[in-house]
Parts: C-alpha cells; sequence; structure tokens
C-alpha cells in the first residue's frame, strides 16, 4: 500500500473490487485496490489494455458501485452514500471526462458545457466559460450540435463541460486520445497549472508517455492492481516503467 506520510487527500480507496460476469466467465477488473489520491496534484494512470484502468475510475467516481471496499472524496465515504447524496458530490465536487465523450446529440456544444450547471442549480459564469472555449479553442463549435464536430472537437467539448464547475477533482478517461500534440500540449499544461495554482486534483487515464508526462506522478496499473508508480516522470521513464510491467528488457 502507498503511504502519502501527512499530504491532504483527493481520493483514497481501500480494498477497491470491481468483478464483471459471473460463473465461469468473471473478469475481476479492479482487485483489491488500495490507493491514496493526493491533493493539488496530476496524476496519469497507465496501463495494458484491459487492464481495468476505465473501471478504476469510474468507481473513483462513483459513477459505478464497487462489489468490495471503500472510497473517499476528501473525509467523505462515498460507497456509503445514498445515489441522491452521491449524485450531489459528483455534480458539484468531481467532473469526468469520459473516453467516448458523452455528449447529448440534441443539445448544441455551448449547451452541452453548460449542462453541469443546471443540474446541480449553480450560477451561471460567462467569464469562466468565455476562458475555457478559449484556451480550448472551440469558439467555432459553441451552437454546433455533437454529430457536426470532429472525434477531436467533441473532447474539447467534453473537458469544457467537465470543468465548468471549477470541481475540485477532475477524473479524465483519456482526455487526449483524440487531439494532436500541440492541441494534447496545451490542455495537459493547463490541467497542470490548474493543480498547481489551484490546489485542483486530477487524474487522467492515458495510453501516451508524452501525455503522462506532464504529471506529477505515474500510477502503473496491471491486472486490476497498482503494479508500481513513478514520481515526476519523463516520457523515457515511464516507458520504462511500462516495458518493466510487460517484462520487457531494455
Ligand atoms: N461492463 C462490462 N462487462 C463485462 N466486462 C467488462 C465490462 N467493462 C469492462 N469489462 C472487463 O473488465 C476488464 C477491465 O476493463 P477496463 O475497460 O476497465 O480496462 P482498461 O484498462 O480501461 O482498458 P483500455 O485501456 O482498453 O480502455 C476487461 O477485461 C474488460 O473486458
Amino acid at each position: 500500500m502507498e503511504n502519502q506520510g501527512d499530504t491532504a487527500l483527493a481520493l483514497r480507496a481501500r480494498g477497491l473490487t470491481k468483478t464483471y460476469g459471473s460463473g465461469g466467465a468473471t473478469v475481476r477488473a479492479v482487485d483489491h485496490v488500495d490507493l491514496d489520491i493526493p491533493e493539488g496534484v496530476l496524476t496519469a494512470v497507465m496501463g495494458p489494455s484491459g487492464s481495468g484502468k476505465t473501471t478504476l475510475v469510474h468507481l473513483l467516481a462513483g459513477l459505478d458501485r464497487p462489489d468490495g471496499g471503500q472510497v473517499w472524496v476528501g473525509d467523505d465515504e462515498i460507497t456509503a452514500m445514498k445515489d441522491k447524496q452521491l449524485a450531489k458530490v459528483r455534480g458539484r465536487i468531481i467532473g469526468f471526462v469520459f473516453q467516448g465523450f458523452n455528449l447529448l446529440q440534441t443539445m448544441t456544444a455551448r449547451e452541452n458545457i453548460v449542462l453541469p450547471l443546471r443540474l446541480n442549480a449553480l450560477p451561471a459564469d460567462d467569464a469562466w466559460l468565455d476562458s475555457l472555449v478559449e484556451m480550448l479553442g472551440i469558439g467555432r463549435e459553441l451552437e454546433r450540435r455533437p454529430y457536426e464536430m470532429s472525434g477531436g472537437q467533441q473532447q474539447r467539448v467534453a473537458i469544457a463541460r467537465a470543468l465548468i464547475t471549477k470541481p475540485r477533482i477532475v477524473l479524465a478517461d483519456e482526455p487526449t486520445g483524440n487531439l494532436d500534440t500541440h492541441a494534447s500540449a496545451e490542455i495537459l499544461a493547463h490541467l497542470r497549472q490548474s493543480c498547481r495554482e489551484l490546489g485542483q486534483s486530477v487524474v487522467m487515464v492515458t495510453h501516451d508517455p508524452a501525455a503522462a508526462s506532464y504529471a506529477g506522478r505515474v500510477l502503473l496499473f496491471a491486472d486490476g492492481k497498482v503494479a508500481g508508480h513513478v514520481t515526476d516522470p519523463t516520457p523515457d521513464a515511464v516507458l520504462a516503467g511500462l516495458d518493466a510491467l510487460a517484462g520487457v528488457e531494455r
């Protein structure tokens, strides 16, 4: 188990377990995971396809319920909450960027972005919306619907929607998977800066060692378990960590 000492924690998991299927065809996607995610840090989660990264971040966000174990957001145990209370925490404290974006097709980009404010009875903040739109370069897309946008444009709208409530914690499943190097770099630099300057905590699943190198810490995930971590990662150190997981000699 990891020990973060006295560092304040954004998220904590103990014994977190999720199994899919039944009978002989069960898959333990997340297997008794203990995890401390410090506040104010950009954390990347990397590991082979099918190792359980998406399942992990869904459990940490309370989007899915585990079969065993506990998750705390700050001091509050979300695994002990009823659905209504959990929805409130999710809406106000956590922003989530889904792998498949999950934008509503009947709404424009602008309507999608501000939806979390409406759903959680939070006030509109036009200045913050404008700065997100500028940072993400989606000014021309605002009145379009998702099916009229490219994958990369939809991804940027999904990021804006996750950030519009200024959440304390952002969980993102491959947030730059559809973006070119330049756009990725800009967004990752922004996320890193809001961790450093605003104390925001970001947990990001990525397959890209260059993206992971923006993180303060990389968790290596394999077979549903934390298999190691890399602190202050460089792309080379991340690749070496992944190779070691796969048993590749360098
Ligand atoms: N809804 C589901 N029903 C059944 N099995 C599932 C379900 N979701 C995930 N799994 C299985 O759980 C395991 C972990 O999947 P998960 O999507 O969490 O992995 P991942 O590391 O995010 O993969 P990738 O990098 O390919 O996105 C896989 O074996 C997957 O097939």
